[in-house]
C-alpha cells in the first residue's frame, strides 16, 4: 500500500510531522512496536518520572512548611503514588486514541518495521509481515537503555522497569545504588533520597552530568539531599546478590576495591539510538551519535528523514517534537522549505530537587570559543517567591556577547528552574538583547523577575 509518508516510531519524533502533513490531506502511516502513541516519553520516561518527581517534591516542601505553620505528618503511600503515576499514563494513553481517531488520513499500526529500500518497509506485526511503499520515511525509532557488560547487570532495575505501567517496585527501598550519575540516574537517585531511601551514585566520569557545564554542576550538588552519596570515577566490576533479597555491587575507585550493598541496584549508564533493521543497507549514513542528519532533518537518502533520539542531537522530547515539526515543514516546502532545528536554543532539565535547568551557551563553551561575554546574575537569596518558600540557594545566570548584549544563554539552579528556563530560552531563540529582558515587566513576586533584574543589573 502506498503512502505519503510512513514513520518507524510514533514517539514525539514522529507524531508531530505526521498529524501536521494529516491534516494537510496526506496520506500517513505510523509503525510502532509499542502499539501506541508517544514512545519512551510516555511509557518510561518523562511523564511517569515527572509523576513521580512531583509527589517527592511536595512530599519535602511538606517537611520544610512545617515551620511555616503547617502541621501534621504525611505519610508515604507509596503504591498509591506509583497508582497515580500509571493513571496519568492511561489518560494521556486515551487523550492519543482520541486524537488519532479524529484525524482522517493518518493510522497507526503495531508492528516492528524494517526498511527492505530506500521507499519500502516491511512490517512484522501479529498477524505476519506486510509491505508498505512510502513516498517519504521518518525514522523516529528513538532510544533504548544502555546495559554495560558487567557481571550481573541483570540484577539490576532500569528506568523502564521503574516507570512502566505496573512498575516493578511495589515499596520505597531503604537503599539504593545507582549505576551512572548522569539525567536518568541523578533524577531518580533524587526521588528516593526524597521518600527517605540512601542512594549511592556510582558514576564512571570524574563529575556526575558529564555533559553539563561544570559550573552548573557544581552549584548544584551542594544543594542535592544529603542522602545522596556520589562516587566519581568509578569502575563498577560486578553486581551479585545477597541473602534477603540485597544485592552487593563490587567497584574499583582510586585503584582500591570496594563492596556496597544495598535493597535495589538502578542501572543508569546511558541510552543509545536503536536502528531500524535495513537502515545501513538502504543506504543511510551514520554518525558517532546515531543518523546523520542536517538541520532540515534530512538524511543524506533523499526523502528519508530522522527526528529524535535516533539522530542524538538532543535527546530530548521537546526537541524531538520540533524536529518533527521542521521535517513535516520540509516535506511540504520541499527545497522552498525555510524552517530550520535550531538545536543551539533547545532548554534542558535536570529534574532533579532543585532542578538545574540551562539553555544556549553557558560559560566553559564561550571560554572554549572565545566569545567574549558579560554576566548577568540574579541570586534567589534576595528574591520575595524564593524567601516565601524558603528556598533562597541558587540563582539566575544570563551571558550576554560583551559588544551586541545580545543573549547567549543561561542557567538556573534553585526553585522554579524548569520554568524560568523556558523565557530565557524563548529570549536566546528569538534572539533578543539585555536590553530587550531589562524592558520587560516581568512578574512580582515569581522568580521570573529575577531575568529581568538580571538584565538591567548591566545598565
Ligand atoms: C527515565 C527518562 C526520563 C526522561 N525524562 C525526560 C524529560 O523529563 N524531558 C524530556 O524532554 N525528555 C526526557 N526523556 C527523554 C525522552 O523520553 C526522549 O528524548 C523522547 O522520548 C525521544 O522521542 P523519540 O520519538 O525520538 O523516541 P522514543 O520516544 O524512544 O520513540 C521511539 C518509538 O519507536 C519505536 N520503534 C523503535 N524501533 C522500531 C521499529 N523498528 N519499528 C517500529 N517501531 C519502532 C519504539 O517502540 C518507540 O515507541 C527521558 C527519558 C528517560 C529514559
Ligand atoms: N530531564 C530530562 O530532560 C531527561 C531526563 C532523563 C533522560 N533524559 C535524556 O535521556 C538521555 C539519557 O539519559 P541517561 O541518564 O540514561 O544517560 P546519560 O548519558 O545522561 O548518563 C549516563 C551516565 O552513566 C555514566 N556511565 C556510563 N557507563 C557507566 C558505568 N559502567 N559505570 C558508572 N557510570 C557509567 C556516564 O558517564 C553518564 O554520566 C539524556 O542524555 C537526556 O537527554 C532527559
Amino acid at each position: 500500500m502506498d503512502y505519503d509518508l510512513i514513520t518507524i516510531g510514533a514517539g514525539g519524533g514522529a507524531y508531530p510531522a505526521a498529524f501536521r502533513l494529516a491534516r494537510l490531506g496526506l496520506k500517513i502511516l505510523m509503525v510502532d512496536s509499542k502499539g501506541v502513541m508517544s514512545g519512551n516519553c510516555l511509557a518510561e520516561g518523562c511523564v511517569p518520572s515527572k509523576s513521580v518527581r512531583e509527589v517527592a517534591e511536595h512530599w519535602e516542601r511538606q517537611r520544610r512548611f512545617s515551620s511555616f505553620g503547617l502541621k501534621g505528618d504525611l505519610v508515604l503511600d507509596f503504591e498509591r503514588m506509583m497508582n497515580h503515576k500509571d493513571s496519568v499514563q492511561k489518560v494521556r494513553y486515551q487523550q492519543h486514541d482520541g486524537e488519532l481517531s479524529r484525524t482522517p488520513g493518518l493510522s497507526l499500526l503495531k508492528g516492528k518495521a524494517k526498511m527492505v529500500s530506500k521507499h519500502d518497509i516491511s512490517v512484522l506485526t501479529d498477524d505476519g509481515e506486510r509491505l508498505f511503499r512510502g513516498k517519504h520515511i521518518l525514522i523516529a525509532s528513538g532510544s533504548d537503555v544502555f546495559i554495560p557488560p558487567i557481571p550481573g547487570a541483570n540484577l539490576c532495575l532500569t528506568s523502564h522497569d521503574l516507570y512502566k505501567m505496573n512498575s516493578a517496585i511495589h515499596s520505597c527501598p531503604s537503599s539504593v545504588i545507582v549505576i551512572g550519575g548522569g539525567y536518568v540516574g541523578l533524577e531518580t537517585a533524587t526521588f528516593f533520597a526524597a521518600f527517605g531511601s540512601s542512594v549511592t551514585v556510582l558514576e564512571l566520569g570524574d563529575q556526575l552530568l558529564p555533559g553539563i557545564d561544570s559550573e552548573i554542576v557544581s552549584m548544584l550538588v551542594p544543594q542535592l539531599s544529603s542522602l545522596i552519596t556520589p562516587v566519581l570515577s568509578a569502575q563498577v566490576l560486578s553486581v551479585t546478590s545477597q541473602s534477603e533479597g540485597k544485592k552487593r555491587v563490587k567497584y574499583r575507585h582510586n585503584q582500591t576495591e570496594v563492596d556496597i550493598s544495598a535493597e535495589m541496584v538502578f542501572m543508569a549508564a546511558g541510552r543509545r539510538p536503536v536502528i531500524p533493521d535495513g537502515a545501513r543497507e538502504a543506504g543511510v549514513v551514520m554518525g558517532p551519535r546515531g543518523i546523520e542528519v542536517d538541520d532540515r532533518m534530512r538524511t543524506n537518502v533523499p526523502h528519508v528523514f530522522a527526528c529524535g533520539d535516533v539522530n542524538g542531537r538532543t535527546p530530548l522530547f521537546h526537541a524531538a517534537v520540533r524536529q518533527s515539526l521542521v521535517c513535516a515543514h520540509q516535506i511540504m516546502g520541499g527545497e522552498h522549505a525555510s524552517d530550520r532545528m535550531d538545536f543551539g536554543s533547545v532548554p534542558t532539565t535536570v529534574f532533579t530537587l532543585p532542578a538545574a535547568s540551562y539553555v544556549g551557551l553557558t560559560p566553559s563553551i564561550l571560554k572554549e570559543r572565545s566569545i567574549p561575554f558579560k554576566r548577568a546574575t540574579y541570586f534567589f537569596e534576595e528574591d520575595s517567591r524564593a524567601q516565601i518558600f524558603g528556598e533562597t540557594a541558587g540563582g539566575i545566570h544570563l551571558f550576554f556577547h560583551s559588544e551586541t548584549l545580545k543573549l547567549l544563554g543561561g542557567y538556573v539552579v534553585g526553585i522554579d528552574a524548569e520554568n524560568l528556563i523556558g523565557e530565557i530560552g524563548l529570549a536566546v531563540s528569538a534572539g533578543l538583547s539585555a536590553m530587550d529582558l531589562a524592558s520587560f515587566a516581568d512578574q512580582h513576586p515569581m522568580a521570573s523577575e529575577g531575568i529581568s533584574k538580571a538584565a538591567r543589573s548591566l545598565f
